[in-house]
């Protein structure tokens, strides 16, 4: 059993196509890096996984579950893109609300708050916090419940370089299925060990990074041979 099963997947909004015909699997413990330009479809995809939009034609599946199931939901967490918690909320009652429908122990909200450096705001709103705090806060969010599978839309977003470090430490030490969509290829290939690039709504390669990285020209960078396949549909 596959732990991502997307088939002949076709999403559109209104006249746009989204997604046309995706179809890939992704294995249990598998770490997978989602690469492709501005609105090839890749914020799409993961609200499809994470059981948020339903896709127009084809079948995905959540370790053979539907992705808005509750059994999926347990196992689930979701960064999305320019998360914004509850922003009425305190830093720390984000957290508890968090912590109670996950059932998790609140002792894990205080090491998070410790690891991400925002002890010193827990007290503080949401909605006053930077927006890198913020998306901290997100982060914590969407693992305090140690995710099996953890869908990440530009995680990296508005984080200072030393945040960074602490995250991408973070989300490594996790032990769970990783499907990770970032512009950053130094964080994709830091997080993942699989590549899947998505552009116009198809997908144009899916393969190991180290593959695709050896497919370049010598000395050429990782960035140029992605631009590459998403230009020109060519690897070479
Ligand atoms: N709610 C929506 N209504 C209409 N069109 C949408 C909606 N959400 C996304 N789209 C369109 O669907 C396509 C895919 O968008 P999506 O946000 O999935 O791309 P993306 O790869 O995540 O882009 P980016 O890297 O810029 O975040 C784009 O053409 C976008 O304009």
């Amino acid at each position: 059993m596959f732990c991502i099963s997307v088939k002949d997947l076709t999403k559109r909004y209104g006249n746009v196509i989204a997604l046309y015909n995706v179809t890939f699997n992704i294995e249990c413990n598998e770490k997978w890096a989602l690469l492709g330009p501005n609105g090839a479809g890749k914020s799409t995809m993961l609200k499809i996984l994470a059981g948020l939009i339903k896709p127009d034609k084809g079948e995905v599946r959540i370790m053979d579950k539907d992705p808005s199931s509750p059994e999926v939901r347990k196992i689930l967490g979701y960064l999305p893109e320019d998360a914004d918690p509850f922003p009425g909320l305190s830093v720390i009652d984000n957290l508890k609300f968090v912590a109670s429908l996950r059932d998790v122990d609140e002792s894990k909200i205080y090491d998070l708050l410790d690891l991400l450096d925002l002890r010193q705001y827990m007290n503080y709103k949401a909605s006053t916090l930077s927006r890198g705090n913020r998306q901290k806060l997100a982060i914590a969010m969407a693992i305090l419940h140690n995710p099996s599978l953890l869908l990440l839309d530009e995680p990296l977003n508005y984080l200072d370089i030393p945040s960074q470090e602490t995250v991408i430490d973070l989300f490594s030490r996790l032990n769970s299925t990783l499907l990770v969509s970032t512009h950053i290829l130094s964080v994709a290939d830091r997080l993942a060990t699989k590549v899947l690039i998505i552009s116009n709504g198809t997908i144009r390669w899916i393969g190991d990074f180290s593959l695709l990285r050896s497919m370049g020209k010598e000395d050429e960078p990782i960035e140029r041979i992605v631009a590459r396949i998403i230009k020109e549909g060519k690897v070479f």
